[in-house]
């Protein structure tokens, strides 16, 4: 990926100050984090070796299928009960959630303008007294990523240019994935082409429905391979996958066709992002790390709109995967609204009192 996070944003969001309880934290994970070879041309500035992927193993997707929907729920629970942030930590972990924000705009009616809009409000996210309120000075805290449909690609890219802050789009025919394979490919070097640097690409749950992996695979790895040096974030639609052991599934596979992250939903599911799902998918990251040493991306998207979910969220990451999976390179929260409700949170901070949301308007 383009750029690297902001040197000081680690001393404004230093987790480990964070009151979470020690016995809740992360069990370690047993293998080391791959080192990136010297030359990866993606290598992503945080010591993170970009996913190779690897041979489908069905033998190891299918030793993931044995899902617990109800111990997943249960665990989801517990740690929303125990979960406890507040003051200047609550302010941290929110400036965390600012900083792994792909700040989104997937509407039928965006325009040129629209986009333009989006991308000054990412270059600019706080109001500036609330930054100052906060102690940030001239340290900008951004999103990650905007992240647009393909025809806005070359006018966020103008926008976001020598800011660091990357270009995603959303390529292969989103939200549903059903155009030929040639064609959803053809879209994704365009979007390349214009300017980049992740493609969110959507699977077709068709086949996740009729198992089969292959073709899944190979769709997911050609689509890997157009992307070039881009990232591939690979959408699962896990609203529409019905249970969970077809999203873990769904995840082995991806993770083996090279996905350098996987996302839950493309916001436009009936049901999008939740917890247990979260949960499932994050198993799945870890079981592939375990296997292979190599760190794959999570991205929760849809419908995350409020700052006491982003801290959710924030927390089953930080228990399940640890402390490294709360950097940019390793976790995004695909959201439109998100950073509306965490600026106000974070004015209230600040003031002691709430505006109005259209004081925080987004584009
Ligand atoms: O990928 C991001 C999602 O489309 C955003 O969904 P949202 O509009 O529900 O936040």
């Amino acid at each position: 990926m383009k750029g690297k996070a902001q040197p000081a944003e680690a001393d404004v969001t230093d987790l480990p100050q964070i009151p979470i309880r020690k016995s809740v934290e992360a069990p370690p994970l047993k293998n080391e984090v791959a080192p990136a070879p010297a030359n990866t041309p993606a290598h992503t500035g945080h010591g993170i070796a970009r996913n190779p992927g690897m041979k489908l193993d069905i033998g190891f997707v299918e030793s993931m299928r044995n899902v617990n929907r109800s111990a997943l729920e249960r665990r989801v629970q517990t740690m929303a009960k125990r979960r406890s942030i507040k003051g200047d930590n609550q302010a941290a972990w929110l400036l965390r959630a600012l900083a792994v924000m792909d700040l989104t705009s997937l509407n039928s009616n965006d325009t040129d303008e629209r986009i333009r809009r989006l991308c000054a409000k990412a270059l600019q996210p706080l109001r500036r007294d609330i930054s100052i309120g906060l102690g940030l000075g001239s340290t900008p805290v951004r999103p990650a990523a905007v992240c647009v449909y393909h025809p806005f690609v070359a006018t966020a890219a103008q926008a976001l240019k020598g800011s660091g802050i990357h270009v995603a789009a959303v390529s292969t025919a989103f939200p549903h994935g059903l155009a030929p394979l040639d064609t959803r490919l053809k879209e994704i070097e365009a979007s390349v082409n214009d300017g980049a640097d992740e493609i969110d690409v959507v699977i077709k749950r068709g086949l996740v429905y009729e198992a089969k992996w292959q073709e899944l695979y190979d769709e997911i790895a050609a689509m890997r391979a157009a992307c070039g040096n881009a990232h591939l974030k690979v959408i699962l639609g896990t609203g529409d996958l019905a249970t969970l052991r077809n999203v873990t599934l769904a995840s082995m596979v991806a993770m083996m066709a090279g996905a350098d992250f996987i996302k839950t939903s493309t916001g436009k599911e009936s049901v999008n992002a939740t917890l247990p799902v979260g949960l499932a998918m994050v198993r799945a990251i870890r079981a592939y790390f375990e296997e292979t040493g190599y760190m794959i991306g999570f991205k929760p998207a849809g419908g995350i709109s409020t700052a006491k979910a982003a801290l959710d969220w924030l927390v089953l990451i930080k228990e399940e995967l640890g402390r490294p999976w709360l950097e940019p390179e390793l976790l995004r929260f695909g959201a439109s609204s998100l950073l509306t409700d965490i600026e106000r949170q974070l004015e209230h901070h600040v003031t002691g009192h709430y505006s109005a949301n259209h004081r925080h308007a987004l584009a």
